[in-house]
């Protein structure tokens, strides 16, 4: 997606979340926002209570799934917003009841939901007022058993909307990666995530969030916080550089500072110039200079041990 779509979108704000239009990818279920749903027990839970013990343990943005449009005057009291969860998505009567409650609205696609019909859901809020809606793709039963993820759903969905999209990674994170690549501006996590997929959708959102979308931060905290997401990739590919390059001095017939190729070093300079314009190769020579003699460094003490 392009830097001029994305910054034409409509952010949608939960609480003190604020989701799409150049902000960071949200992990929902996780450090950025929480969720309930009432649906446990088929709805015979007591909405007050869910909510209010969701409330005491956690300060931040929660959002509630309701059973039915009764839970709602509960939600509006105490939640930061609404999901209407896949099950429920054509029930209009709920989803023009859940709109009208004022709060940003998540409408996650039904099971076997067209791109239509989903689309739809959210024009249905905005017709009663609310135009605070985001996307989420939960899925689709397949051959596969299960819900099978459709990240082109959620990219086609987020372009034809031009609203905010998230996925709907359940307790499973190996997609996260995918779905921040294929612009997903939120994960969403199953309610009772554990700390380790968190985690690990966090990191998705950081490492290939920087790599891949484009951020617009307006402040020096948001821009910091940009740049910690750009240094946790470059950590990461920093790592990985120092493993290669240790593989090549155990390969190369001469390694270590011994066997250094000056050649090889400018012509990589080079190359990232070109993708590195701003630096340009004759500030980048001295980065990489101090990058590959680190790289030797950790070569020549690990081939000691
Ligand atoms: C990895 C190599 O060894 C040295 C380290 C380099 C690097 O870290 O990129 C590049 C050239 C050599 O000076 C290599 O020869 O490719």
């Amino acid at each position: 997606m392009s830097q001029a779509t994305q910054l034409g979108r409509r952010a949608v704000r939960i609480g003190t979340l604020s989701i799409g239009d150049g902000t960071p990818v949200a992990v929902i279920g996780g450090d950025d926002a929480r969720w309930v749903s009432l649906r446990g027990h088929h709805g015979r839970s007591s909405a007050d209570e869910v909510i209010g013990k969701a409330r005491a343990g956690w300060p931040g943005p929660l959002l509630v799934e309701p059973f039915s449009a009764a839970d709602l005057g509960a939600v509006a009291g105490h939640a930061d917003g609404v999901v209407i969860g896949a099950a429920w998505m054509q029930d209009f009567r709920l989803v023009q009841a859940v709109a009208r409650v004022g709060l940003p609205v998540v409408v996650q696609r039904g099971q076997a939901a067209t791109l239509e019909e989903w689309l739809a859901i959210a024009d249905y809020c905005a017709a009663e007022g609310n135009d605070q809606v985001v996307l989420c793709e939960s899925g689709s039963r397949t051959h596969l058993g299960g819900t099978t993820l459709d990240l082109a759903l959620m990219r086609a969905a987020a372009e034809r909307s031009g609203r905010p999209v998230l996925a709907d990674l359940g307790d499973d994170p190996a997609l996260a990666p995918a779905a921040v690549a294929a612009g997903a501006d939120g994960l969403l996590l199953s309610c009772g995530a554990t700390s380790e997929v968190a985690e690990a959708a966090h990191e998705a959102a950081s490492v290939v969030g920087a790599l891949v979308r484009p951020e617009a931060p307006g402040s020096v905290s948001a821009a910091r916080a940009a740049i910690d997401r750009v240094d946790a990739a470059l950590a990461t590919l920093l790592e990985r550089r120092i493993a290669l390059a240790g593989t090549v001095q155990r390969l190369k017939p001469v390694g270590g500072f011994r066997g250094r190729d000056m050649d090889r070093e400018r012509r990589l300079v080079a190359a990232m110039a070109r993708r590195a314009p701003s630096l340009g190769e004759a500030r980048l020579a001295p980065v990489m200079n101090a990058v590959i003699e680190a790289g030797l460094r950790v070569a020549e003490e690990d081939s000691r041990r």
